[in-house]
């Protein structure tokens, strides 16, 4: 494990004064029209709510369990794994500054409409009816409101019908699951039933995930295609609920689809007896946001279960972004002839032409006024708004949740430390309302969909161009209009080169008034001592493991202090030094120890 690997990646924050804002969010339209489709019915699919907590060590928690007993996210918000560094560098993309001028005014004219958002292009001209699918499959696609294929769906079912491998890059939301969904349940279905009607029947399709989020939804979309494939299941493993719970479940109803986070699946493979038996039985493997999957730390989960696979079988890879590493991974997990399929055209940008990207650089101490300004804005904006705010790490989240909840808006905040019951809760509900800001780390920031985000907010440098462009396509779903902001520190700035080739201009920083700056840091100084604590620690864990900004460490003490004093802090929490010493900073000066 690399020195700085063992905390929490954060972000930044503070109020305080700023400058003229022209209305980024003013300039937001029409409220949506709500949608005439009812939500996602809420998942009958097998998800044990248990909570299995960690025991913590305290403020940004050592924690105790075995790496192998992690699933991917949780890794990653401990930064335990995560020892890809922040670099902010996109492969090919030019390294030229950003120019500083004033916030362009954007075009927010644009609705969506019901049916296929502002231009539809996301659909094909192909019906579902059209292809070579099953009537049961036709049927549960049609009962779910599908009735064109989307772009990427188009593409890939006859490729994927037809045995092939496949690597398919399509933008965020423009129907992916359902790509590698639905063609698997046709292989699953053609199955022969003796396969099938076993007492403890083989696992034939797996499909691995990085986030427990995701793979609940995932294993939701396959329970409304397999609507009318009564002889077929679905199952979800996932880490924060008691392997012993998801043991009994899978010995009471074994199902030949499972949805996994890798950690957890490692951990069946290793102590459920019979597992790896029927993990035998598998004909599809999916790795769903594949280079997530692939960051480091996580390659040698994945490597050890498509060791437990056959090698006879079908391997999919679905992402909205394909880097290097993803295509690397052609040669552990896919046939050589694997077909690469790309729906983003070239000259096209990854992300969506009609969700407007403007970032914004303030320094630290005004970053809480400015999140209080501009969603105070869009809320008066817009009634049906509906915001998340990516924050770096964890404890970052929470102390952002707490502070914004403080300024008495509608927060709810989700994060790998929150148990897995409460998770799915908050998960669930924001998928459903109107009127809400979730707080979250990246748990949300790939994959998970929840339908009419109004806008995006990142605080804090993300930790590559992909996840930027994940986390922005939480909203633009399905074709409908959006908007994303990144507030970054000036230090921060760096980052803007990686996604230079995006359609993202610069926002001018709000003047926000004295009063509401008084208000804001009120706000900040009720806020919990120990929550202040957690995020100091986190946020330099996060920077320090930023190749960037991590480099140079007295300065990295100097920034933290910045963040320390924008939570009202005169003097920097302390340390624990043994954690210091695992962040290879237990000498540098500046920095208190307990
Ligand atoms: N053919 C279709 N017609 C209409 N809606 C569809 C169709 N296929 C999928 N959808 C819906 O589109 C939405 C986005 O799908 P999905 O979450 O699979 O996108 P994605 O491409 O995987 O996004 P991300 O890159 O963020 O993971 C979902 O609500 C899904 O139910």
């Amino acid at each position: 494990m690399a020195a700085g690997d063992l905390l929490l990646r954060t972000q930044s924050g503070l109020p305080v004064l700023a400058r003229a804002f022209p209305s980024f969010l003013c300039l937001r339209v029409p409220a949506r029209r709500r949608r005439g489709a009812p939500p996602l019915t809420a998942a009958k699919v097998d998800v044990a709510d248990a909570v299995g907590r960690r025991v913590r060590s305290g403020g940004a928690a050592v924690p105790k369990r075995r790496r192998s007993r992690r699933d991917a996210e949780e890794e990653e918000e401990e930064g335990l794994a995560f020892s890809r560094v922040v670099t902010g560098r996109g492969r090919g993309v030019r390294e030229e500054g950003v120019a500083e001028g004033e916030a362009p005014e954007f075009d927010a004219a644009k609705s969506g409409d019901e049916s296929g958002g502002v231009d539809g292009s996301y659909l094909s001209d192909t019906r579902f009816d059209q292809c070579a699918i099953s009537p049961l499959s036709l049927k549960a696609v049609k009962d779910a409101g599908y009735e064109r294929m989307t772009q990427v769906q188009e593409a890939t079912l006859p490729v994927i019908l037809q045995g092939k491998d496949v690597l398919a890059k399509a933008k965020t939301g423009t129907g992916k699951t359902v790509a590698f969904l639905l063609p698997a349940i046709e292989v699953l279905s053609a199955l022969p039933n003796s396969r099938r009607d076993q007492l403890r029947p083989s696992i034939n399709l797996l499909v691995m995930c990085p986030t427990r989020e995701l793979a609940i939804q995932v294993a939701v979309e396959a329970k409304k295609l397999l609507k009318y494939h009564r002889s077929l299941g679905v199952q979800v493993v996932i880490g924060g609920t008691r392997l012993t719970q998801e043991q009994r479940s899978m010995q009471a109803n074994p199902c030949q689809i499972l949805v996994a986070t890798p950690g957890r699946l490692k951990d069946h493979v290793e102590n459920t007896p019979g597992f790896s038996t029927r993990l035998k039985g598998v004909k599809v493997l999916v790795l769903d946001e594949a280079d997530r999957l692939l960051d480091m730390g996580f390659r040698r989960d994945i490597e050890r279960i498509i060791a437990s696979v056959p090698k006879e079988r079908q391997t999919l890879l679905f992402s909205a972004t394909v880097p290097e590493e993803v295509r690397q991974i052609s040669h552990i997990a896919m046939k050589k002839n694997y077909k690469f399929i790309n729906t983003v055209k070239d000259g096209d940008e990854e992300t969506h032409a009609q969700v407007s990207q403007m970032f914004m650089i303030a320094p630290l101490d005004l970053h809480f006024s400015i999140l209080y300004d501009v969603l105070k804005k869009h809320v008066a904006e817009d009634a049906d708004y509906k915001v998340i705010i990516f924050c770096t790490t964890a404890m970052v989240t929470k102390l952002v949740a707490e502070i914004l909840s403080q300024l008495r808006l509608n927060i709810r905040e989700i994060h790998s430390r929150k148990s897995q019951s409460a998770r799915t809760k908050v998960s669930d509900e924001f998928r459903k309302s109107r009127g809400l800001i979730l707080v979250s780390s990246d748990v949300s920031a790939r994959g998970v969909d929840y339908p009419d985000v109004t806008l995006v907010i990142q605080v804090g440098v993300p930790a590559d161009r992909q996840q930027y462009i994940h986390r922005l396509g939480r909203t633009g779903r399905k074709g409908k209009e959006g908007q994303g902001l990144l507030l970054l520190a000036p230090w921060e700035k760096y980052f803007l080169s990686s996604i230079k080739d995006l359609s993202i201009s610069e926002a001018t920083v709000p003047s926000v008034d004295s009063s509401t700056q008084t208000i804001v840091k009120d706000a900040v100084r009720k806020v919990e001592m120990r929550s202040k604590e957690c995020a100091y620690q986190a946020w330099l864990g996060y920077y320090n493991s930023n190749k960037t900004i991590g480099r140079e460490k007295s300065r990295l003490v100097k920034l933290a202090e910045e963040f320390s004093q924008s939570m009202e802090l005169s003097v920097p929490p302390a340390i624990p030094k043994q954690i210091l010493r695992k962040m290879g900073l237990n000498n540098v000066p500046g920095l208190r120890s307990t």
